[in-house]
């Protein structure tokens, strides 16, 4: 195992690319993961000359509740060839990314998994979910609030209109714990448009939502048309769309649905919180579904918790089970409210025993301690301490990350 050479990228990736199926290969999406890839923070695994294990860390800040940006590292291009499987290949990657993350002095460590199962033993928990939708907007009404008709909405394409969305996004970040601060050429994740890859879809679409002079929301989607009225799966299928207040918001859902010669809108990955779904006059037609979204690890228990803010003063002492990074296990005392909080070491006894995998799944406020101990995954030592503990660590806003990495 070494850190990545920038000489032996073109393997390297082609290593992942493989693991995936082969499903990465447009040329697009291999020049800006070429360009994104960090490579002193990346590792490859070498029998003899063949890459056979892949593993990146890109420097990332995360919103946390409170809206403080923390430093992060997201895992990401994990793999391991089939030829190689099941020997610990991933288990010994997973070893030293978390030694390094603690020796870069990064709280956190954060990944979206190909598969739920693979890294709750590494102590990852899921901190966030993303709802899918299906909107049968031929039978489907939105009723938008006041104000809506005051927004004008703009075609765009979405390549010229890329630095007045990245600022909407920009804006968003600190509003919603797991969004990420995004450092330069990742907006250019959001236009990536291979044709392999859309199926019948149009091309990438933008329109964007407007007040005056600013822009005060986008939505980037492509259409599947219903040209020879059969109906079948003619449909918007929306890739991104941010508003900064609830007219823009409302002013870009009317106009997905109101889109013709389509009747249904397709929408992954959405937060769970999305104030459309509040709008529709029949939300089972909306056919939601949710699934596990970012996954987050405390590298630095102390250090993370101390970095949120909480919502309610909470006073509590963790028994923290950590086996894989034995660093974090033992008592914590966490005293904190929504101005700041205080993590440290202590001999006191505990309240509430769990592994770091709760605290991790807990951490951005969307998961609550009282549902995981309801799954016996979290045990309250002292009466109260599980409720006062939950209430001050849940967030108004439900996190979400917009996008995978
Ligand atoms: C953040 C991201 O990049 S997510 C992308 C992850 N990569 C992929 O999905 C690509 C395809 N898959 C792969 O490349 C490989 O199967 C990997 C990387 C997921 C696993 O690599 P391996 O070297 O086979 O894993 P390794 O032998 O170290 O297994 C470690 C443990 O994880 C378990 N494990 C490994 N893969 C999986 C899986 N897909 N589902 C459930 N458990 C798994 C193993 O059983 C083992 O368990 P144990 O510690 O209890 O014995």
């Amino acid at each position: 195992m070494r850190v990545l050479r920038k000489a032996d990228w073109s393997i390297w990736y082609g290593t992942l690319a493989r693991a995936f199926g082969g499903a990465l290969e447009s040329s697009v999406e291999r020049d800006l993961w070429e360009a994104l890839t960090e490579h002193d923070r990346s590792l490859g695994l070498w029998d003899g000359d063949e890459c056979v294990g892949t593993a990146g860390a890109f420097t990332f800040r995360v919103t946390v509740p409170g809206g403080a940006s923390v430093p992060a590292a997201g895992i990401t291009m994990v793999s391991v060839a089939a030829t190689h499987r099941r020997r610990g290949l991933l288990r010994t990657m997973m070893r030293r990314q978390l030694d390094d993350i603690r020796a870069w002095g990064e709280p956190l460590a954060v990944l979206t998994a190909s598969e739920p199962d693979i890294y709750g033993r590494f102590g990852y928990g899921i901190a966030t979910q993303a709802l899918s939708a299906e909107v049968d907007t031929s039978r489907v009404r939105l009723s938008v609030p006041p104000g809506t008709d005051g927004v004008r909405l703009r075609y765009a394409a979405p390549g010229e209109v890329l630095d007045a969305c990245e600022a909407v996004y920009a804006q968003r970040v600190p509003e919603r714990p797991g969004m990420l601060a995004r450092r330069p050429g990742w907006e250019r994740l959001g236009l990536l448009d291979p044709e392999s890859e859309r199926g019948g879809q149009s091309p990438l679409q933008c329109v964007v939502a407007e007040r005056g002079a600013d822009v005060v929301g986008y939505a980037r989607y492509r259409i599947k048309p219903d040209w020879d009225h059969r109906g079948s799966d003619s449909a918007v299928h929306l890739s991104e769309l941010e508003a900064l207040d609830p007219a823009a918001h409302a002013a870009l859902w009317r106009f997905l649905f109101d889109i013709d010669l389509t009747t249904m809108i397709v929408a992954p990955g959405r937060p769970v919180d999305e104030p459309w779904l509040h709008m529709v006059s029949d939300i089972r037609r909306c056919s939601v579904r949710l699934r596990d979204a970012l996954h987050v690890r405390l590298v630095d228990v102390g250090a993370a918790l101390e970095a949120r803010t909480y919502q309610t003063p909470v006073d509590v002492v963790f028994e923290v089970e950590d086996a894989f990074c034995p660093w974090n296990a033992g008592r914590w005392r966490l005293t904190g409210d929504s101005k700041g909080a205080s993590c440290k070491r202590t001999d006191e006894a505990a309240d509430l025993a769990l592994s770091v995998r709760e605290l991790g799944a807990a951490y951005l406020g969307g998961v609550s301690l009282a549902s995981l101990a309801g799954a016996g995954r979290v045990r309250e030592l002292r009466q109260g301490a599980l409720t006062e503990a939950s209430v001050a660590f849940a967030s108004a806003v439900a996190p979400w990350l917009p996008h995978g990495f």
